[in-house]
């Protein structure tokens, strides 16, 4: 397959275009995925000391700052870009 086939640009300017734009992409979502794997570990500090002192993993106001923070900052999509990242970090409930 050549360039312009796998892009779907029609010239190999575009295509060009697009795969150095891809690559850029495909970076940015490792370190994406990095820093979710990072807050997952803090998360977990966090429930474990919780948990370990006698409380609940859970904790809805902190949950619901979150939550506005991510709305604020990306609109709707940005609330269930938060509820997946707070699942990821403390399960589902
Ligand atoms: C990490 C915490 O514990 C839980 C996990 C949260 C998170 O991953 O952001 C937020 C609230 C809690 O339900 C916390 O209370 O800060």
């Amino acid at each position: 397959m050549t360039a312009i086939d796998v892009t779907g640009a029609r010239t190999s300017e575009a295509a060009d275009v697009i795969t150095g734009a891809r690559e850029r992409i495909d970076a940015l979502d490792d370190r994406i995925i990095g820093l979710i794997q990072e807050r997952m570990a803090v998360s977990a500090v966090v429930q474990e000391a919780r948990i370990t002192s006698g409380g609940r993993r859970v904790n809805l106001s902190r949950e619901l700052e979150i939550l506005a923070h991510y709305r604020d900052a990306l609109g709707r999509p940005g609330t269930a870009l938060a509820m997946t990242l707070l699942e990821l970090c403390r399960g589902r409930v």
